[in-house]
């Protein structure tokens, strides 16, 4: 298998606040990964790292063989990486095809674009919706027509930051069959997620962050029975 993605001695700190420590990190194209740990643990800085909107104290991020360490977040997208954060990033007044054309229309235009519109629209299970504000959409649908927004352009790698938050179970067993279907298109995923139940639908790896360091990587059978992982998280809840 090629890597896509290497992290190696990733450090950010902001004054005495530390997101990431030390991170060493790869993942193998093709790969659906999840990244799990508590509240604060430093996941989402982890995807700013990856995106470049953070910049790291020290360490390097290699993207498809390249070093991208110092790249804005445009570039890296251009090189194929794509991003869903948890805070909204739609537009409630547009309809959903507005919404689809202003995510698309900086790569594509005219019969490309109009094509690639329709072929989100239809994943993301969002035809009926077309012409309805974002806005009026279910929370679900909404997360769908961002995940979309995401995918439109066809990224090498595709980072999710919590995207079931608020879901409903059929929902996120929905959104797992999106992601399934995302993979086999060849889009290696690397989710943030809280929800184990989705953690077993989409990952076979996961790594833990806590305190913003690598707290422990394996399958998903080895973190569940993982004492660590236990106390610092998956037990916290009986707590
Ligand atoms: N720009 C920033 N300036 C100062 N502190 C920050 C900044 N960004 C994040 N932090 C702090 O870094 C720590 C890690 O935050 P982060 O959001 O990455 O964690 P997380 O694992 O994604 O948490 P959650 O699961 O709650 O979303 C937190 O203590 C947060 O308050």
């Amino acid at each position: 298998m090629t890597e896509i993605l290497r992290v190696a001695g990733l450090n950010k700190a902001f004054g005495g606040v530390t997101v990431a420590r030390d991170i060493d990190f790869a993942l193998e194209a093709g790969a659906m990964h999840c990244l799990i740990g508590p509240n604060g643990a430093g996941k989402s800085s982890f995807f700013r790292l990856l995106l470049g909107e953070h910049a790291p104290d020290s360490g390097t991020i290699t993207f498809r063989g390249e070093d991208i360490t110092r790249l804005r977040p445009f570039q890296r997208i251009r090189r194929g990486m794509s991003v869903k954060f948890q805070v909204p990033g739609i537009f409630k007044a547009l309809s959903v095809r507005q919404n689809l054309e202003v995510a698309f229309q900086n790569h594509l235009h005219g019969a490309d674009l109009a094509a690639t519109v329709e072929r989100v629209l239809d994943f993301a299970s969002l035809g009926d919706e077309a012409g309805t504000p974002a806005g009026v959409l279910s929370h679900g649908q909404q997360q769908w027509l961002e995940i979309g927004m995401a995918v439109g352009v066809e990224p090498q790698l595709l980072l999710l930051d919590e995207p079931t938050a608020g879901m409903s179970p059929d929902e996120t067993r929905r959104t797992g069959e999106m992601l399934h279907a995302l993979n086999a298109r060849g889009i290696t995923i690397l989710a943030v997620e809280h929800d184990m139940a989705f953690v077993e639908q989409i990952a076979k790896r996961v790594t833990v962050l806590h305190f913003g360091a690598i707290f422990a990587e394996g399958s998903i059978a080895e973190m569940i029975a993982h004492e660590g992982v236990q106390r610092i998280y998956l037990g916290a809840a009986d707590e």
